[in-house]
């Protein structure tokens, strides 16, 4: 298999900017995930790559050979690319050996045995090879519809959204046998998707598209903990921003005083706290009592021993300040999955709302106010 690299490429429709200067490195053998909204031109970038079309400008690269560039174009059916797209790819006439056949040689067109090796490389049975697309479940097409792209042995595979039209269950296991194929057959793919957790979860490398530009192309993990702008960082999960102040390695907000990573930029900043970094504590209410009776506690053991008064000054302004950071929210909505859970709640402090994602096991009441704490730094991006 082939790296892939597009170097500058641009694409207009009339007065419309389809792709601004793409610049994307697929190495070889790897699956990567482009992630992007509607009308981002991550359509328009598969297409140009697999030869439907020519960019205005740019390079396109297989490995060593230059397939688009000045005074050069390699016609799609010379690039050996296969293609996946949403649905509906398959020939519905001829049954799933035929659809698999279809782009191969004349005499490994009759063997059966092409077909069966590569029905297995997307797990499916070799019984399904007699059946007609219509006796298959959206999934399993979607399976063939690989198992042809692959038959030709492509130097590269793209797969235009090929999930999209599958209901949630069978999408996950269908996604997941397609890059485990991909992955088996040591394919260079680049799979089209806007959903994040497609994305995130079968990907090697994950490009994120904005405005026909690549925002930025990283490990899935790389691009969920740093991303780089809030438009990626809302574009690849969930995400709580709010107006600090940083100092060093600290940000000040409304949620406290919290970490950032080291390298934050200085002065006014806008945070990004994942909904997962929230925790929710025990009920407010009921620590503050707690908190007021230690502190009578103490005052009455100040007056009893005044030698020892400077340095209870010094504990009570260092209780002071951990109440400072005490950030406590009412609950003002809940939503539960099953596995997990979100919590939207509106701090005391400012009026704020934010939400966080938790466990579902133990949830609190709506109207409830809760102790909340961050866990592990946040990112903190330039202001505007
Ligand atoms: N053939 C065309 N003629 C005119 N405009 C086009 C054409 N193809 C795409 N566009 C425009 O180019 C932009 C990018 O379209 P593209 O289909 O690549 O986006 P996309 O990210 O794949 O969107 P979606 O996720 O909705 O499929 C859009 O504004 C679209 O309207």
């Amino acid at each position: 298999m082939t790296a892939l690299s597009v170097s500058q490429v641009t694409k207009r429709f009339g007065a419309t900017t389809a792709l601004a200067g793409i610049d994307l490195r697929v190495p070889d053998g790897s699956v990567t995930a482009v992630l992007g909204p509607s009308g981002c031109g991550k359509t328009t970038l598969l297409r140009l790559v697999a030869g439907f079309g020519d960019p205005d400008g740019g390079t396109i690269d297989f490995g060593a050979e230059r397939v688009f560039g000045p005074g050069r174009s390699v016609p799609a059916q010379r690039r050996r690319v296969g293609y996946v797209p949403q649905e509906g790819a398959l020939f519905p006439h001829v049954d799933v050996a035929a659809n698999i056949g279809f782009g191969l040689p004349r005499a490994e067109r009759r063997s059966a045995g092409r077909a069966a090796e590569l029905l297995d490389l997307v797990g499916l049975d070799a019984s399904l090879a007699r059946r007609f697309p219509h006796q298959l479940s959206g999934g399993q097409q979607q399976r063939v519809a690989l198992a042809r792209a692959l038959a030709p042995r492509p130097s590269l595979v793209l797969l235009d959204e090929p999930f999209s039209s599958l209901d949630a269950g069978l999408r996950l296991n269908t996604a997941r046998a397609v890059v485990e194929a991909l992955r088996a057959n040591r394919t260079t793919a680049l799979l089209v998707t806007h959903d994040q957790n497609e994305a995130l979860s079968l990907a090697d490398q994950v490009a994120v598209m904005a405005a026909g530009r690549i925002a930025q192309t990283g490990t899935p993990q790389g691009v969920y903990a740093s991303p780089g702008n809030p438009t990626v960082a809302a574009f690849v999960g969930a995400a709580v921003f709010m107006p600090a102040v940083v100092t060093g390695l600290t940000a000040s907000c409304d949620l406290g005083e919290l970490a950032v990573r080291p390298g934050s930029p200085q002065g006014e900043a806008r945070l990004l706290v994942r909904p997962e970094q929230i925790r929710l504590l025990a009920a407010a209410d009921g620590d503050k009592n707690q908190n007021e009776n230690q502190n009578e506690n103490q005052n009455q053991h100040e007056s009893q021993d005044r030698n020892e008064n400077e340095e209870r000054n010094e504990e009570r302004n260092k209780e002071r300040n951990k109440e400072r950071n005490v950030v406590v929210g009412r609950v003002t909505e809940v939503r539960y999955f099953g596995h997990d859970a979100t919590v939207q709640l509106r701090l005391d402090r400012s009026g704020r709302t934010v939400t966080a994602r938790v466990p579902g096991r133990q949830l609190p009441e709506p109207g409830t106010r809760v102790r909340l704490s961050i866990t592990g730094p946040v990112t903190a991006f330039p202001p505007h």
